[in-house]
């Protein structure tokens, strides 16, 4: 198995701020701080834990590249790019389009590097050049919306690499499946009327966007059917991912048999994060890798590329990241050092009313054609 892997330091300087989670406000006990929840440390150390443990010998480097307007717009407004031109001029930067996206000066470059190497990896992938691949990219994208940014999201990533593989590489039938904690709602609204992409979101329940990914969202339209959302109760361990995995991510691929899938990888399920309540290891995230891994090789060639999106702990999610590109790689260089106290605190069995909610949605697969 050949893996790509792709990483440019400047993802490790993308300006999240002095703020936590808030910009820094007195006012409102709000205080300055060295690392916003969303710093890039997290995933500079990951991309050092993946040199480091030497998994990086054994993956095949994709050279990241900038993202066009044209490709960006595939997606967004003309009115959002120039936006974030303009504001990524200011001395001072600006923000995504919440208030609570911050960004420095240079954010645009760094931002259309992320979406354009979320292209660089689909096209590395369909082109045969790899078998699948890990876009390591920054700042995240799925959150974002055609005419704005949201929750420290910019430009969405995942969903201008699937419209890059419709319009240049010939790929007709997408899989999204974005297994972040938090709901992945841009790509849930920008194909929520295209039968050609089946986009899939386990994450937990109304966790953010607020009261966004329920199971009634289904998709619009001719789109009907083709979004499934998986809501999960707040505290699910590695057992209800597991079990959501292969009993609604899996039949859900095996029923709609696309060409190409493409994750939007978010770590922030893991048991250390901050914005967020579940407890998932690095071995909820192996069962999810493989579970795609298989539907890609029954459809889709092999075809799978994963993108980075959320993952907020310094300390958890470069193990995280390190199992799911070994599980790509089909190698194993290094133990999840934390996973005998992680793994350890319980939550990980499935429990009756986790169990209860996958299976309602399980019930929606056979509506997939
Ligand atoms: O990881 C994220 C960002 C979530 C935060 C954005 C504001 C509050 C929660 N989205 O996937
Ligand atoms: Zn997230």
């Amino acid at each position: 198995m050949t893996t790509g892997y792709l990483w440019d330091e400047i993802f490790g300087w993308h300006d999240t701020g002095s703020g936590t989670l808030f910009p820094a406000d007195p006012d409102l006990g709000h205080q300055p701080i060295s690392h916003h929840v969303a710093h890039p440390d997290t995933k500079r150390r990951m991309h050092e834990l993946i040199c480091v443990s030497g998994l990086v010998d054994h993956l095949t480097r994709i050279a990241p590249r900038t993202a066009s307007v044209e490709e960006l717009t595939r997606v967004h407004t003309p009115e959002h790019v120039e936006r974030i031109v303009r504001e990524s001029a200011q001395p001072k930067g600006g923000d995504a389009g919440d208030g609570i996206s911050p960004f420095g000066k240079g954010a645009y470059r760094i931002a259309a590097l992320g979406a354009g190497s979320a292209i660089a990896m689909t096209e590395a992938v369909v082109a045969g050049t790899v078998d699948n691949g890990y876009a390591l990219v920054n700042p995240a994208g799925h959150h974002a919306l055609p005419e704005t940014g949201l929750g420290f999201c910019i430009f969405n990533n995942v969903a201008i690499a699937a419209k890059h593989a419709q319009a240049v590489l010939g790929i007709e039938r997408i899989a999204i499946v974005d297994w972040d904690v938090h709901h992945g709602n841009g790509a849930q609204a920008i194909f929520a009327e295209d039968p050609s992409v089946l986009t899939i979101s386990l994450h937990q329940d109304r966790c953010f966007p607020p009261n966004s990914g329920l199971v009634e969202e289904r998709g619009t339209a001719a789109g009907e059917h083709y979004n499934v959302n998986i809501p999960m109760p707040v505290g699910c361990g590695d057992g209800a991912y597991q079990y959501a995995a292969r009993t609604v991510i899996g039949p859900a691929l095996e029923a709609f048999a696309p060409e190409l899938i493409i994750v939007a990888s978010g770590f922030d399920p893991n048991a250390m994060d901050p914005l967020a309540r579940q407890l998932v290891t690095t071995r909820g995230f192996i069962t999810l890798t493989e579970t795609v891994m298989e539907a890609a090789a029954r459809s889709a060639g092999g075809r799978l590329v994963l993108v980075q999106e959320g993952g907020y702990s310094p300390v958890y999610v470069p193990f995280c990241g390190l199992a799911t590109i070994e599980t790509l790689a089909g190698v194993h260089v290094m133990d999840d050092g934390l996973l005998p106290v992680v793994g350890g605190m319980g939550g990980h069995d499935l429990e009756p009313h986790q169990k209860e909610l996958v299976d309602r949605v399980a019930a929606f697969v056979g509506d997939i054609a």
